[in-house]
C-alpha cells in the first residue's frame, strides 16, 4: 500500500506556481490576485480560508478576505460581490461554503463573474466543464485528478466508484474521471443515500471516491483488494483529549482499509491540501486569462 501524499504534491504544485510568478513579476505582468468572502464564524470554513490567504502569500499572489458577520444581508453580499467582479485588479472571486440559510447559494453563486469563478461553481463553467470545454474545474475534483496524474494511477478502462453526489465534489468528480483522458476514461457508478446496493458496487470498484461526509463509513468489507481509494472526507469529530476538542476523520476507515488497498489518501494530508493547490492553480489561469483543459 502506497500513500497519495496530498501534502506533498500541493507543495510541488505551489512550487511551480511561485516560480511562475516570479516570471510574471520579473515580465512586468501583473500579479495574480484572489479575493475570498468569509460569512460568520464557522471553525472549519476559518481554517480553510485562512489556510487559503497563507497559501497566495506564500507562492507571491495577493488576496483579499472579506469577513462579514453571520447576519450580512443577501444583498449587502451581493453588492460586494458585484463591486468584486468590477475591480479589475482582482481575478478570482471565492465566496467559502456553506453559507448562513437566511442566503441563497445560487443566487451569490450565479453573481460572480464566470471569468472570475475561480472556484469553478458558476453554472457557466459547469457546463462547459460536462461539455468537456477549458473551463474552471472545482478545486476539490481537479485536485483528486492532479494526485492521480501525479502517482500515474492508471485509470482508463477502470471502475470507479464515487460515494456522494454533491455539487462540489461527487458530481464533478463522476464526470472528470469518466470524460477526461489521462487520468480518467473510467467507467463511473455515481452513488448516493439512495443507493440500495452500496457494498456490492464498491466491491466491483478499482477507484473508490468517498465524499459522503460520514467518518468511518467506508469499511474493509467494502473494498476489493488492491483497489485505489481517495478519501474526501474532513469531519471534526469530538475528542478531549485534543487542544481543539475535536480530531479529523475521513469517510474511510483508514486503518482497517489501508492495508487492503494498493494507493489511499490520508485524511489530514491528502485531498485536503490538493484543494487549495487546485483553487491557486485556477487563480493563476484566471491572472493570465486561461481556463483548464482536462481532455
Ligand atoms: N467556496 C468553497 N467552499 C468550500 C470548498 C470549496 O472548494 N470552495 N470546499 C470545502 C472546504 N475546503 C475548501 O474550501 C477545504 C477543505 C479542506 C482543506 C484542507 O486543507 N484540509 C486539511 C485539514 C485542515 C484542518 O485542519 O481542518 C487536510 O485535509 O489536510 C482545504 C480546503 C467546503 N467549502
Amino acid at each position: 500500500m502506497q500513500i497519495l501524499d496530498g501534502k506533498l504534491v500541493s507543495e510541488a504544485i505551489k512550487a511551480q506556481l511561485a516560480t511562475k510568478v516570479a516570471e510574471l513579476k520579473a515580465a512586468g505582468k501583473k500579479t495574480p490576485h484572489l479575493a475570498a468572502i468569509l460569512v460568520g464564524n464557522n471553525g472549519a470554513s476559518e481554517t480553510y480560508v485562512a489556510s487559503k490567504v497563507k497559501s497566495c502569500a506564500e507562492i507571491g499572489y495577493n488576496s483579499t478576505l472579506l469577513r462579514f458577520d453571520e447576519q450580512i444581508s443577501e444583498k449587502h453580499l451581493l453588492d460586494h460581490i458585484t463591486m468584486l467582479n468590477e475591480n479589475a485588479d482582482v481575478d478570482g472571486i471565492l465566496v467559502q461554503l456553506p453559507l448562513p440559510k437566511h442566503i441563497n447559494e445560487e443566487l451569490v453563486i450565479n453573481t460572480i463573474d464566470p471569468s472570475k469563478d475561480v472556484d469553478g461553481f458558476h453554472p457557466m463553467n459547469v457546463g462547459k466543464m460536462v461539455s468537456g470545454l477549458p473551463t474552471f474545474v472545482p478545486a476539490t475534483p481537479y485536485g483528486i485528478m492532479l494526485l492521480l496524474e501525479h502517482y500515474q494511477i492508471p485509470t482508463k478502462g477502470k471502475h470507479a466508484v464515487v460515494i456522494g453526489r454533491s455539487h462540489i465534489v461527487g458530481t464533478p468528480v463522476s464526470i472528470l474521471l469518466s470524460r477526461s483522458a489521462n487520468p480518467g476514461n473510467c467507467t463511473v457508478t455515481l452513488c448516493h443515500s439512495q443507493t440500495t446496493n452500496l457494498k456490492e458496487i464498491c466491491l466491483q470498484a478499482d477507484i473508490i471516491v468517498a465524499a459522503i461526509g460520514k467518518p468511518n463509513f467506508v469499511t474493509a468489507d467494502m473494498v476489493k483488494e488492491g483497489a485505489v481509494i481517495v478519501d474526501v472526507g474532513i469531519n471534526r469529530v469530538a475528542d478531549a483529549s485534543k487542544k481543539s476538542g475535536f480530531r479529523l476523520l475521513g469517510d474511510v476507515k483508514f486503518d482497517e482499509v489501508a492495508p487492503k488497498c494498493s494507493f489511499i489518501t490520508p485524511v489530514p494530508g491528502g485531498v485536503g491540501p490538493m484543494t487549495i493547490a487546485a483553487l491557486l492553480k485556477n487563480t493563476y489561469h484566471a491572472a493570465i486569462g486561461q481556463k483548464v483543459n482536462m481532455n
